[in-house]
Formats: structure tokens, sequence, C-alpha cells
């Protein structure tokens, strides 16, 4: 039996496969490479299409047996998304509604969803809880609660069991060095700071300084992306195990300021990271910060990658071995 990985040819993803291949699962991942790298994808695993693709779906189903499927694939910029929300309606909201009416017809009944953090909105208490209300200040966040409330209905309807994982900000690399996150056009704050630090960029934006928070600038919650790998596992294993889905937070229950992760990067890196203030950007709540205290207690998570300083320079260790990402980019 194999677990299908969509969207394994990208950041998140291509460190989940790492992690399933070493607990020993079967994978295959299906990826239309739009964002992600042939290069990322061990040998012979990648199926290069699009999950909206039905007939492909029926050709993978009926060639592999799968036994779960984790669901990557996705577009997932909060600005983009305020200006092209149909976009994101038709790669996020369509495609999951073609994958889950295929795996209904053949039975498949465990479902993996990155979820994020971007569902609740402006947070009404910190650290967040999954029982908080959600209320998205953008296109993307409403596209994965849609996803969320579609999942809640196949299990009614269907038996289709799920986890949704609302990831915090996910950071880092893997320690081999050898797989990171390059994102084309890189729109994230921690690569943006490392290309200034590799002197690819001049200065770093601050987008907006008057925001209610101590130093006026946003706080996020960031999470190693290996944690993050490790979690989707443990969610296969909750599907298997018990029966039982749910909701889960994954962050660190830190929050950093775009102001305090510059400065980390520059204790991290030793350059000195020149900063300019910009106007806020769409779509950004000011805090969000995650209480993962359920992930623990169900999913028996903890992160092991915990601090902003062993993140950053995970991801420092990726970017120096590698300026100018991956080689195979569509893109390039
Ligand atoms: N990066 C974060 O901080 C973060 C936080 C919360 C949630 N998420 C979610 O995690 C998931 C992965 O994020 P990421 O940062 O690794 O993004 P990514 O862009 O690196 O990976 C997404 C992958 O999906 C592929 N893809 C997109 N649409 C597809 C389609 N229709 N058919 C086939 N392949 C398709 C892309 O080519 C890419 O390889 C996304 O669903 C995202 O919404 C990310
Ligand atoms: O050049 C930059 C880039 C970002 N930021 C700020 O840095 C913070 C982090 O931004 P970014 O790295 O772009 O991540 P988010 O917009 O917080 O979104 C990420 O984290 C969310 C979960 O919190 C996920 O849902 C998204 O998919 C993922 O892109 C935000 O306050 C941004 O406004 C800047 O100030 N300057």
């Amino acid at each position: 039996m194999a677990i299908l990985v969509t969207g394994g040819a990208g950041y998140i993803g291509s460190h989940t496969v790492r992690e399933l291949l070493e607990q020993g699962e079967k994978v295959v991942v299906l990826d239309n490479l739009c964002k992600g790298h042939a290069a990322v994808v061990p040998e012979g695993l990648l199926v290069r299409g699009d999950v909206q693709d039905k007939e492909l779906l029926h050709r993978l189903f009926r060639r592999y047996e799968i036994e779960a499927v984790i669901h990557f694939a996705a577009f997932s910029l909060v600005g983009e998304s305020v200006q092209e929300p149909l976009k994101y309606y038709e790669n996020n909201v369509v495609t999951a509604q073609r994958l889950l009416t295929v795996m209904q017809e053949y039975g498949i009944k465990k479902f993996v969803l990155s979820s994020t953090a971007a569902t609740y909105g402006d947070p009404q208490g910190i650290p967040i809880q999954e029982t908080d209300p959600t209320i998205p200040t953008n296109p993307y966040g409403e596209t994965k609660l849609a996803i969320e409330k579609m999942l809640r209905w196949c299990d009614v309807a269907y038996g289709i069991k799920s986890v949704a994982l609302r990831y915090f900000n996910a950071a880092g690399a893997h320690p081999e060095g050898d797989i990171g996150e390059d994102h084309r056009p890189e729109s994230h704050l921690i690569p943006l700071i490392l290309q200034v630090a590799l002197g690819q960029r001049d200065t770093i934006s601050i987008y907006g300084d008057d925001y209610e928070t101590q130093d006026g600038t946003c706080i996020r919650d960031y999470i190693h992306v290996m944690d993050l790998a490790q979690a989707h596992w443990l969610a296969l294993k909750l599907l298997r195990e018990k029966g039982t889905g749910g909701i889960y937070n994954l962050g660190n229950g830190q929050g950093f300021s775009v102001k305090e992760v510059i400065a980390r990067t520059r204790a991290v890196t030793g350059h000195p990271i020149p900063s300019r203030v910009s106007a806020r950007r769409a779509g950004d709540p000011a805090v969000l910060v995650a209480s993962a205290a359920k992930a623990e207690s169900e999913l028996g998570w903890r992160p092991k990658h915990s601090g902003l300083g062993e993140i950053i320079a995970s991801a420092w260790n990726w970017h120096r071995r590698h300026p100018s990402g991956f080689a195979d980019h569509e893109a390039d």
C-alpha cells in the first residue's frame, strides 16, 4: 500500500516525503511542478501532473494501491490571494473537491490536509486554540477553511477520515542540507532575509511597523519544516491506529516579530542585513501564535527544533549551499 503525496515536490511536501520514506512507507508523489522541483523527489517516485486531472487520478488509483492521501498541492500566498481570489478557489477548493471525489470512488478513506493558521484571521486570544473562531482575513485562509468543512461532510457521507494540520509559519531546511525552501518568486520572510545576507538583495522590507505589537511589526510562530514533516507521519498513525481524525495547530507557541527575526538572522549570519519599513501587506493579521497542546496530547507531537536560532541556522545552511536554489525550476 502506498501513500499518495500531492505537492510532494514542494517545500514542505519534499521534507515530508523524506520522513515517510525513513519510516519505511511506500510513497507516490503527484505534482505539476508549477511551483515545485523535480530534483527534490527521489528517483522514480514523481508522477508529473495536475491534481485536477481526474483521468490521471483514475490511472494513478488503478495503478497503485493507495491507502491514504497527504494533500499539500495548493497555492499559499496570503498577499497574492487578496489580489487573485478566484485563482485560490480554483486551485485549492476545486482541486481538493476533485481529489476527494475520485478518492471516494476508490474507497480511500484516509486524508491529511495542509491547512493553515490563516484560517483564524485576527485571533481573539493568544495562543490560538483549535476551538477559537475562524474568520479569515484573506481568501487563502478562506479556501483552506472551505476544504476543512468539505472534509467534515466527506466523513459524514463517505466515512473519509481526515486530519487537518494547521501549520503556522514553516521555515528551516533538512539537516542534510540538500533540500530546503525555494519558492519562485520568493515571498517568505526568512528566505528573503537570507537573500540579503547572501548579497542577492540590498535590503529587507518590513511590511508595516504600525501594528499593535511591541515593536509595531507582525508577530508569527515559526515552525521547523522537519517538525512539520514528523507531524504528517503521526497524523497517518492516528488515522490508522485510532480510525479518527481531527484539526491540529502546529507551531512552537512562541511568537517573533519581523524585527526580531531580522535581528536573529543578523546574529546567525554575521551580516548587517539592512532593512526598511514599507506599507502593510494586505491580508496580514498582526499576531499568529499557536497553542499546539492538542497535537501534543492526541498526536504525541513535540517540536524537536523549536529555537528560532536553530530554525534560521538550518535555512542558512541550505541557502549558503544553494545560493541560486534548485537548478531545475520550470521558470528558469
Ligand atoms: N509554507 C508555509 O509556511 C505554509 C504554512 C501553512 C500552510 N501551508 C500549506 O502547506 C502546503 C505546502 O506549502 P509549501 O510552502 O510547501 O508550498 P510549495 O508551493 O512549495 O508546494 C506546493 C506544491 O504543490 C504543487 N502544486 C500546486 N498546485 C498543484 C496542482 N493543481 N496539481 C499538482 N501539483 C500542484 C506545486 O508545484 C508545489 O510543488 C500548501 O498547501 C500550503 O497552503 C504552507
Ligand atoms: O519581505 C517581507 C516578507 C514578509 N514580511 C512579513 O513577515 C511575516 C511573515 O510573512 P511570510 O513569511 O510571507 O508568511 P505569512 O504571510 O505569515 O504566511 C505563511 O504562514 C502562513 C501561516 O501562518 C501560511 O498559511 C502561509 O501559507 C505561509 O506563506 C508577515 O508578517 C509579513 O508581513 C515582511 O515584513 N517582509
